[in-house]
């Protein structure tokens, strides 16, 4: 048996912390912090973050196959120049809905970059409903939209094989999982694969592993969930000190290690002192399994 080691990275604390994504060149943890407005990276020798500011709620952040980073920012998709700390817009989306943002997103193993929309919060999990879509940004800067109807577009992955493609819906409380075509990037044949139980609250930021398993992180749940897609059981859960656990990835030597994000926003001062890593960046070691390395963006 494995002993699970649950420590908070560095003493930032985040309004929205979400995002993680393990950058392997620069040994970093890049996140975002969403009502932050910040991009940052954690140095993992040095411990030190660098964060760059931007001018609108940044949702995910992802690696680019020509160097550098491309960003979900508001409702457009942009590029970020890390040095430069230059942010240009690639493409818009949702331009009929003012108050619409986007959410979390990844990119699959092709190089497309996929992202889900929703409408601003007017505070955490209250929001005008169906007002998402999910969205792909393809290599040729084109963008898919795949459906609308969405409430908070989170949690996404593709399975090892790349013929699934994980999504969660969170307000839906339900892990989903649509067939997934990588040659064309088209989803289809929607399918519910878990529903989260009442403790494990709302369903948010995904990941796989080598075997090919689900971690979600449970947002006001205080926990990541290691699922089997194929069985749809529950085969782990791995509590943190904070309830508002947003997103997990694997990351650091041979990707042993789990980073998890979390949130402060909605929090009183009373349970603020009682959580006072509340927004921390967790590393998670010793669970005895491994994560994939993210595929960087091919646009
Ligand atoms: O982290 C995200 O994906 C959203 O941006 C958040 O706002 C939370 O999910 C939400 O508040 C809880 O449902
Ligand atoms: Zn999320």
């Amino acid at each position: 048996m494995s002993s699970v080691k649950i420590e908070c990275v560095g003493t930032d604390r985040y309004r929205l912390g979400e995002s993680p994504v393990w950058d392997e060149k620069e040994n970093s943890l890049l996140y975002v912090d969403i009502t932050g407005r910040k991009v940052c990276r954690w140095d993992a020798a040095s411990g030190q973050v660098q964060a760059v500011s931007v001018d609108a709620p940044v949702s995910s952040v992802a690696l680019r196959k020509s160097g550098d980073y491309v960003i979900t920012l508001g409702t457009r998709f942009a590029a970020l120049k890390w040095k430069e700390q230059l942010v240009t817009t690639i493409a818009q989306v949702d331009r009929d809905k003012a108050k619409n943002r986007f959410n979390d997103g990844k990119v699959d193993p092709a190089g497309r970059y996929f992202a889900g929309t929703m409408a601003e919060e007017i505070r955490p999990a209250v929001l005008e409903s169906r007002q998402g879509s999910l969205y792909t940004l393809c290599p040729d800067h084109s963008v898919v939209k795949h459906f609308d109807q969405v409430d908070i577009s989170n949690g996404l992955d593709w399975s090892l094989d790349h013929k699934t493609f994980f999504y969660i819906d969170s307000l839906s409380y339900s892990v989903d999982a649509f067939d997934y075509d990588l040659q064309t990037g088209k989803i289809g044949n929607r399918r519910s694969i878990y529903k989260v139980e009442k403790e494990e609250n709302i369903p948010d930021g995904m990941c796989i592993d080598t075997e090919g398993k689900l971690w979600v992180a449970c947002y006001n749940g205080g926990r990541v969930i290691r699922l089997d897609p194929e069985t749809g059981k529950r085969i782990q859960t791995v509590k943190l000190p904070v309830d508002k656990t947003t997103s997990c990835c694997f990351g650091g030597k041979d990707y042993s290690e789990m980073y998890v994000t979390s949130a402060s926003d909605g929090m009183d001062r009373e349970r603020l002192s009682q959580q006072p890593q509340a927004g921390g960046v967790f590393k998670i070691t010793g669970l005895g399994v491994k994560g994939i390395p993210p595929y960087p963006f091919a646009g």
